[in-house]
């Protein structure tokens, strides 16, 4: 396993000019040896430009990959040792699971009695033991694709296990075990997996450290908890959660925090000038009129979701979510409530950065 460091940037373009012309925008980044990480973010982010450029499949147009230290920009994937799982199944259609596991160890002439207990042990913790002796032609799509995690999974010696949305194909009900499985399988095996998905459940689940990236950047690599919590690029207030974080456009105006042109006393020290307040669904409670930090707004809409009662409020042009308790008494459509957006969960962001 490896430490792998990115300082780089990439474009698709001969000359790039400008930001839009680069798939990567210049990063310095590291993936920790061991670690469980995923690549969050949306389609065209420069998620799988990432992974090509770690696995050797692209080589960047600027800067150096780091393998423990050693630059392996221009290796190929076999020379940095790399074990990748795409989208679809990559497995030989005429072998046995077991072959089929057993494959990557056979090509790097592991000794036959280590391939059987290792090829035992991964067929064990997919819930593949008793398929090991049929032909994969048979098996149904994400039987195949198990294969292709396994094989992923089979080498003990790889710098790292590179997974490119993998369970794509797989069932709904069983991508939600597979996830699980995964997360076990990293701490009982401990190689560095990194995992590509435009899905937050997916990588929450599965991860310990998420990179969120938007337009070619990465903009916070934190863990699931820090990503909710304390979101240092609006982008991740927004992604992260469902709904994701409100925002509000306010401004800083002596002691005062002016939202829609409602006055709130200043909670701490602010840049003077226009800022946005964030805060999320989950902390944004009902207030009693005119109490300190909450605002006047108007109930637009009340869902009832099971566990919870989803409040959606108005405040000038703009929309607040409220994620509400199941048996809180609510005012009807149309009428004020008071919302508390003041508190200490509230963060505040200018151009985009969460200020500390
Ligand atoms: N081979 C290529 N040639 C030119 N542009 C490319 C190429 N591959 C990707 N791009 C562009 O680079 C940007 C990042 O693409 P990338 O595939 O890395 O994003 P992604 O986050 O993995 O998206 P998706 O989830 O849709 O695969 C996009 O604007 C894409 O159009």
């Amino acid at each position: 396993m490896a430490r792998i460091e990115l300082k780089l940037a990439h474009s698709y373009k001969p000359r790039p000019q400008s930001d839009s012309d680069y798939a990567l925008l210049p990063l310095d980044m590291a993936f920790e040896d061991g670690g469980a990480y995923a690549l969050l973010g949306p389609s065209g982010c420069g998620k799988t430009t990432m992974l090509n450029i770690m696995s050797g499949l692209l080589v960047p147009s600027e800067g150096q990959v780091l393998f423990d230290g050693r630059d392996v920009t221009r290796a190929s994937p076999q020379e940095r040792n790399i074990a990748q799982v795409f989208q679809f199944p990559v497995i030989y259609d005429t072998m046995t699971v077991a072959e089929n596991l057993a494959f990557p160890l056979k090509n790097r002439k592991v000794a036959p009695e280590r391939i059987r207990q290792r090829v035992g042990r991964i067929a064990e913790m997919l819930e593949m033991s008793g398929q090991l002796d049929q032909r994969a032609a048979g098996l149904a799509a994400d039987a195949k694709q198990k294969i292709s995690l396994g094989r992923g999974l089979v080498r003990e010696d790889v710098a790292a296990v590179l997974f490119d949305e993998p369970l794509t194909v797989i069932d709904p009900h069983l991508k939600w075990q597979l996830r699980r499985k995964l997360k076990q399988i990293h701490h009982e095996l401990k190689l560095t997996l990194i995992y590509v998905t435009h899905d937050q459940v997916e990588a929450l689940t599965f991860a310990d450290q998420v990179v969120v990236m938007t337009r070619g950047r990465a903009v916070q690599v934190g863990t699931p908890g820090e990503l909710f919590e304390r979101p240092r690029h609006a982008f991740v207030g927004h992604f992260i959660g469902s709904p994701g974080m409100n925002f509000l456009p306010a401004q800083v105006q002596g002691d005062a925090l002016v939202v829609a042109g409602q006055r709130l006393a200043l909670p701490r020290a602010l840049p003077a000038g226009a800022l946005r307040l964030g805060v999320r669904p989950e902390y944004l409670h009902l207030a009693a009129p005119g109490q300190a930090g909450a605002l006047q707004c108007t109930v637009a809409r009340v869902q009832d979701l099971g566990t919870h009662q989803m409040l959606t409020a108005t405040l000038g042009g703009e929309v607040l979510k409220a994620r509400c308790a199941p048996e809180q008494a609510l005012p009807g459509e149309g009428q004020p409530v008071w919302l508390q957006v003041l508190g200490e969960h509230t963060c505040f962001y200018q151009d985009e950065e969460l200020l500390p």
